[in-house]
């Protein structure tokens, strides 16, 4: 299998798609919401601690913001990504240290548990908003503060635990907290997965679409598309035109410059013959010297002053080998009914009887004209 392209690496924050973003922005929207409704359920029970006060309105700030960044000014993702899990890791983290330490006696049961089901938010905003790795180190660290922190200062009777089991309930709380560490990398292990074999069926998707020499669509791709024009053709009446292009006495420039030059030519008239084309027209690389354009919504008359357009541009054109390089061009125009590869075979037709009338020019195949090879081409 060919070596992957550099951008075949792990998906970094900051390089993902906007879909990504507006997930980020909605998370964002949903926390200062799933904040506000907590806040004012404490409120009316009479449980809002003397800090949430001040908290809350500030986290809700900062997710807002955070949000708004990421809809106007998206290129700031690096930096709210990284707020956002600070603010999040600082105030949980923060707020359970306040519960257990902040009055005389036992913690206050209710700060205390709603506190600790809230806790797993802090790996999984990490693992969301961060890169696998940053996400690790920030659940590391998290843990070992929270829980290497509050058993020391359990065992050293700084906090009274009270009547109630504090150093069981918080040995659960750990385990639990390191299996979900766990299952969010395994789930992030597996998002890798997926993002990287999608990108390898994207890129070999385009490798099998594209020519390697021009880097124009190929003959495969060429046909995919045809068959679609002439489908929207037959729904819609769009017209549509195939111009065949054919490099006139390319073997000579090949026997005369070398191969290597032969291959800059076909290069230098990908661009070339791209530069006169509209976004909506195809050009690909039939095979060998010949080249397609579909040209969409495009009548026979339009199509051959596009032909026309090329020819004299490649006759103009100064190509790298020093020597003049002039085209044969066959147009010919869809009809309703019409098989694609009849199509491509009275595009042929004109293309045959460009070069048998001394080359450099450009005929066209029309359906109404006298049956016969060179009868029905003008
Ligand atoms: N350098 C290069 N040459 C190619 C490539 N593909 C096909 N050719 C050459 O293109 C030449 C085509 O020669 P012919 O079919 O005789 O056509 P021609 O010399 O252009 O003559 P007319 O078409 O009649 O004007 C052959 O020598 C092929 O080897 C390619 O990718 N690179």
């Amino acid at each position: 299998m060919p070596s992957l392209p550099p951008s075949m690496l792990p998906h970094q924050p900051g390089s993902g798609p906007n879909a990504e973003l507006r997930m980020l922005r909605n998370l964002l929207m949903a926390g200062c919401v799933a904040v506000l409704v907590n806040a004012l359920l404490e409120l009316s029970h009479g449980r809002l601690s003397p800090w949430d006060r001040w908290a809350y309105p500030l986290i809700t700030v900062v997710f807002a913001c955070g949000a708004a960044l990421l809809h106007w000014r998206p290129r700031w993702e690096r930096l709210v990504r990284r707020v956002t899990v600070v603010t999040l890791n600082v105030y949980l983290g923060a707020a359970l240290y306040l519960v257990l330490l902040a009055q005389q006696g036992p913690p206050d049961l209710y700060q205390l548990v709603s506190n600790l089901y809230w806790l797993p938010l802090t790996y999984g905003c990490a693992f969301i908003f961060l890169s696998r790795r940053d996400a690790l180190i920030v659940s590391a660290c998290m843990y070992v503060t929270l829980f290497g922190g509050i058993f020391w200062l359990l065992q050293h009777g700084v906090i009274d635990p009270g009547p109630v089991p504090l150093g069981v309930i918080l040995s659960n709380v750990a385990i639990a907290q390191l299996i979900y560490v766990v299952l969010l990398l395994a789930i992030s292990n597996l998002r890798l997965d997926y993002l990287r074999t999608r990108e390898r069926a994207e890129w070999m998707q385009q490798i099998a679409a594209s020519d390697p020499l021009t880097g124009l669509a190929n003959r495969r791709a060429l046909n995919e598309r045809l068959v679609g024009s002439m489908a929207l053709l037959e729904r819609h009446g769009q017209p549509l035109s195939l111009l065949m292009l054919d490099i006139d006495d390319f073997k000579q420039i090949n026997d005369e410059h070398g191969h290597a030059s032969g291959d800059a030519v076909l290069v230098e008239l990908a661009g070339l013959m791209s530069e006169q084309l509209r976004v909506s027209d195809q050009l690909g690389r039939w095979g060998g010297e010949e080249f397609l354009v579909l040209a969409a919504s495009t009548p026979l008359e339009a199509a051959l002053e596009l032909a026309e357009r090329i020819r004299s541009a490649t006759q103009a054109y100064r190509f790298s080998h020093g020597r003049p390089v002039t085209v044969s061009i066959g147009v010919a125009q869809a009809v309703s009914g019409e098989r694609p590869e009849q199509l491509v075979a009275r595009a042929d037709v004109a293309l045959y009887e460009a070069k048998r009338l001394g080359r450099n020019q450009v005929r066209l195949h029309r359906m109404d004209a006298q049956p016969g090879p060179h009868a029905d081409t003008r």
